[in-house]
């Protein structure tokens, strides 16, 4: 059954200290998480709610709701909402209940570390208790504390990154590291809405980001509305705005930054950025929140790249043109770009090594990829061997 036969509409809530309502929370009283639609962004806004652990897994493979601290937000709300559906008070066939709810979540979409990360907090949190309705209370109480401190880390994230923009200058992004991608605030686009807020003067490119156009549709519906001035370009049109000069430094999110190789993962396309700017000597930067750093895996040989299905590179999504000033608002619709009956490989992500990277920035302090490891300790190092606990 597709997605949409289980999401709900729903009014959006505002959480304190957010500067909008969140992209992703948590309904106690209907046990549902609650989503802003990003499949249909920027023709319509739609909150849903999904009304069950199946439905939170499958509006994460469907990227309803997209983005690795966004992901893992709803990762973590959606293993409590399966563990408080357990009926029962047997603690044997809760702890299975609970094994199944947190593998139909952590296959949802492999790349990111973070639905990992912030899965296991959960669980480690859920084990403090003793009975069943004490598990299920504090499994909801982590979540709920994962996703606020996310958007505390995103905020943190933004204030170290001020240094980087300055008065005049013009950066580069790719995909969508913005508020949408995350709980709040975002990751890349953080210190932008900050820099914009002290009256600092930028442009900002977005890379269009195909085959699912995040950056055209997302990113850059997410500039408008801030007031930051921008303008999208073709993934296939970096090589030239380099070459004349335009971008003095790129900035993206990632979903998986290897602590101990300093390696990157992110969208699809940020490889030959990376390659393209080390080739025109600009900077690149990656914004992380502390949940994107995997201290487990130890060679980026070992990251799981997600391939999506070839239809959306075959095909394309947008709302039909209207004329300029029309009240019409099209649905949304997919049309057939390639030619009928070609197959398509549908790579999600690519790994930047760790040499092509200038700087990692994180909500305390931005790192050369290579001195992770050396400072672990500040940034949330965590032992274990990468296999859930339940
Ligand atoms: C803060 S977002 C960092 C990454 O998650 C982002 O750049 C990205 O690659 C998202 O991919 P998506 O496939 O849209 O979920």
């Amino acid at each position: 059954m597709a997605v949409d036969d289980f999401l709900r509409p729903m009014k959006p809530a505002m959480k304190g200290g957010s500067t909008g309502p969140r992209s992703v929370s948590f309904d106690a009283d209907t046990n549902s998480v609650c989503l802003l639609d990003q499949r249909l962004l920027p023709h319509r806004v739609v909150w849903v709610r999904t009304p069950d652990h199946r439905a939170t897994a499958q509006a994460i493979r469907d990227m309803v709701v997209r983005g690795a601290p966004a992901i893992a937000a709803a990762a973590a709300y959606g293993l409590a909402q399966g563990i408080r559906e357990y009926g029962g008070r047997d603690l044997r066939r809760f702890r299975a209940h609970v094994r199944q709810v947190h593998a139909t979540l952590l296959n949802a979409r492999p790349t990111a570390v973070d639905p990992t990360r912030a899965m296991q907090e959960v669980l480690d949190a859920m084990r403090r208790g003793r009975t069943v309705p004490e598990r299920q209370a504090l499994a909801l109480a982590a979540a709920e504390e994962f996703a606020h401190r996310s958007a505390l880390e995103c905020r943190a994230l933004g204030e170290q990154g001020l240094r980087l923009i300055h008065d005049g200058i013009s950066l580069l992004t790719h995909c969508n590291a913005g508020r949408l991608a995350c709980v709040d605030h975002g990751t890349a686009t953080a210190p932008l809405y900050l820099a914009r807020e002290r009256g600092i003067k930028f442009h900002v490119f977005c890379t269009e980001t195909r085959p699912r156009s995040q950056g055209a549709a997302l990113t850059a519906w997410e500039l408008a509305q801030a007031g930051i001035p921008h303008t999208i370009v073709p993934d296939t049109a970096v090589g030239l705005l380099m070459q004349q000069r335009r971008v003095d430094l790129v900035l993206v999110g990632s979903d998986r930054v290897l602590g101990r190789t300093g390696d990157v993962t992110n969208k699809i396309g940020t490889y030959q950025l990376a390659v393209l700017a080390r080739r025109h000597g600009i900077p690149f930067y990656v914004a992380i929140p502390l949940s994107t750093l995997d201290w487990h895996l130890r060679s980026p040989r070992q990251i799981p790249i997600e391939e999506r299905d070839a239809e959306e590179v075959l095909c394309a999504r947008g709302a039909p043109v209207v004329p300029k000033g029309s009240r019409i608002r099209p649905e949304p619709i997919t049309v057939r770009v390639a030619n009928p009956g070609s197959p398509a490989w549908n790579p999600a992500f690519d790994i930047t090594p760790a040499e092509l990277v200038t700087g990692i920035l994180t909500p305390v302090g931005l790192f050369k990829p290579g001195e992770l490891w050396a400072n672990r300790h500040a940034l949330g190092y965590r032992t274990g061997s990468g296999t859930a606990r339940v």
